[in-house]
């Protein structure tokens, strides 16, 4: 993957490939599969975490992808650090995606600080996971390349709807220049496009195309009777 453009993720679907520890699908190799599977469904780019996983999917896929790094529960789990950010870039994320809230990070410094050093460090690009408009509006300004909806319903600033956020999301595209992906909790494929609708740059769906256990759940729920 080489020469990546923004523009290629516009308009488009990005396929979240994430197994959660203790899962049976928690396995690079698998989630290089589940990414594989997506290109052929029309992904325009993969989302993944964890640095064994961004690195066989860098090998193995030739989309863009956003990179992470979970890291702890509650807090600043998400890329929480600068080295975190590094490590993700260094395995061969094109964008590296990390928490985007006002929140105090775990080495101290500012999302500014962070997202400086890595633009000084890597060719990645810097995706804001954010949870609010606040929140969002705030990580414009400290100079990130990209918005995510990613933690709207998480921090407790924003309910936790039952699909995306459309108007956390709505507000950030027409208040902001920069690309706003909606992230987060987008089930269906009707609700992908009402995030077309409202402007986002691209989808990003993780649960609803690559986490079984959930799906099942759904459809196990749905024929209980
Ligand atoms: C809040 C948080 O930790 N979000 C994570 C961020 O990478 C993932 O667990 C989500 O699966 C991802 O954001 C995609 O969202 P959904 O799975 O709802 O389509």
């Amino acid at each position: 993957m080489t020469a990546f453009s923004l523009e290629s993720l516009r308009g488009g679907l990005i396929v979240s490939c994430q197994a959660y520890a203790g899962e049976p699908m928690r396995n690079p190799e698998t989630m290089a599969q589940v990414a594989e599977s997506a290109v052929r469904g029309g992904a325009v780019g993969i989302r993944a975490q964890g640095i064994a996983d961004v690195r066989l999917i860098h090998e193995r896929v030739a989309l863009p992808q956003i990179g992470l790094w979970k890291d702890g529960d509650g807090g600043v789990f998400i890329t929480p650090t600068f080295g975190h950010a590094l490590a993700v870039a260094e395995a061969g994320a094109e964008i590296v995606a990390i928490d985007g809230t006002r929140r105090e990070r775990p080495d101290g410094l500012t999302l500014r600080q962070t997202v400086e050093r890595l633009h000084a460090a890597s060719p990645a690009l810097v995706m804001a996971d954010v949870g609010s408009i606040d929140d969002g509006l705030a990580a414009a300004d400290a100079g990130v390349d990209v918005i995510g909806t990613t933690l709207c319903g998480y921090t407790g600033e924003r309910p936790k709807t039952d699909g995306p956020d459309l108007e956390v999301l709505a507000e950030l595209c027409r208040r902001l220049t920069l690309p706003v992906i909606a992230e987060g909790r987008v089930h269906t494929p009707a609700q992908a496009s009402a995030c077309i609708d409202a402007g986002a740059f691209a989808v990003v769906v993780g649960t609803a195309i690559t986490h079984p256990a959930t799906i099942t759940g759904w459809f196990a729920e749905a024929v209980a009777r």
